[in-house]
């Protein structure tokens, strides 16, 4: 048996360049991991893939990202084992915080020990690619420059340390749904990526909360006003800077310190209704 932890991610900047001819969209992205995790178990057993989860809103099934991750690993290399995973969400769904590529980057790099295989990080990326553009990311953690359709990854410096205020309003929003409305006429800022990784360079946090920018906010927040109430909420509070996270909904705020962050997080509870979370920045995920 073998027990993974399933890492949420934020993007502190994201920029639509335009759409390509596969359908997706041109991005370029700085990611960062946090601490909020799903909690992944893989319990070998012959013959099936089966998956159980806490949630009885998650779909359990073949459509499932850590079933489909296995199903993947398992066909890929003609596997004849098969393995039981169950899944403690904590991340919450269709947030905009890639609770799924998380639970799948799980899953592939569990298969890859309990199954012996020794793929290398770039096998597993491919892998991870297949199955969203968001997996290769969490295979590996940390700050990152995503391009391409997100799965191309370079490594930058590390975000220092900070806390993270995550805010979920009552709402799920459809990812394909936010690019197949994005428009760039109706982007109003867009991030300066190359500032975000001079600030990145110089361990300047405050640098990087005032920088950052997310251009399908341009989407989600016509739909949902109250994300936009809440990233004023997370300023007021006393964050850093804030910004809807990818398609949305969640908001996060940036916070220095532990108490800071505490004091937003009960400013939000208090004014809102949205499910709030404070997490801390993730420097790698670990082997
Ligand atoms: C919004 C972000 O989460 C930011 O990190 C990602 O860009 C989306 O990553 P993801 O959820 O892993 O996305 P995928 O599962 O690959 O794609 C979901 C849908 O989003 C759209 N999509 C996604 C990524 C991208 N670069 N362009 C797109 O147009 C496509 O319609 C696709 O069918
Ligand atoms: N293990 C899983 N955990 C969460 N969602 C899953 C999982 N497997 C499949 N899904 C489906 O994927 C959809 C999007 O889930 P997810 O939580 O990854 O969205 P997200 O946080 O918006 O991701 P992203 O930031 O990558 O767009 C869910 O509505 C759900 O139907």
């Amino acid at each position: 048996m073998l027990t993974i932890s399933a890492y949420a991610k934020i993007n502190l900047a994201l920029d639509v360049l335009g759409r390509r001819s596969d359908g997706y969209h041109e991005v370029v992205m700085i990611m960062q991991a946090v601490t909020l995790a799903d909690t992944v178990t893989l319990t070998e057993q012959p013959g099936d893939i089966t998956v159980t989860c806490d949630r009885s809103d998650l779909a359990c099934d073949h459509t499932n990202l850590a079933y489909r991750a296995a199903a993947l690993i398992r066909d890929t290399f003609r596997i004849g084992r098969g393995v039981h995973i169950h899944l403690t969400k904590r991340i919450p769904l269709a947030a905009g915080l890639a609770g799924g590529s998380a639970d799948a980057a799980a899953v592939l790099r569990g298969l890859n020990r309990l199954w012996g295989l020794s793929l290398n990080s770039r096998e597993l990326e491919q892998l991870g690619a297949a199955l969203g553009s968001d997996v290769p990311f969490c295979l590996h953690g940390g700050t990152m420059l995503a391009t391409g359709r997100g799965e191309i990854l370079t490594p930058l410096p590390p975000l220092p340390h900070c806390f993270v205020v995550l805010a979920k309003p009552a709402v799920s929003v459809s990812t394909a749904w936010v690019y197949g409305n994005f428009r760039r006429e109706a982007v109003g800022r867009r991030p300066d990526i190359a500032a975000m990784r001079r600030s990145l360079a110089q361990a300047d946090l405050a640098a990087v909360a005032a920088g950052l920018g997310n251009v399908l906010e341009s989407v989600t927040i016509p739909a949902y006003p109250d994300i936009d109430r809440l990233k004023r909420l997370m300023v007021e509070a006393g964050a850093l800077g804030s910004l809807m996270s990818g398609s949305g909904p969640t908001v996060f705020g940036l916070a220095a310190g532990r108490e800071q962050a505490e004091h937003i997080a009960a400013t939000l509870r208090e004014q809102t209704a949205a499910e709030i979370f404070v997490a801390e920045t993730l420097m790698k995920v670990e082997e």
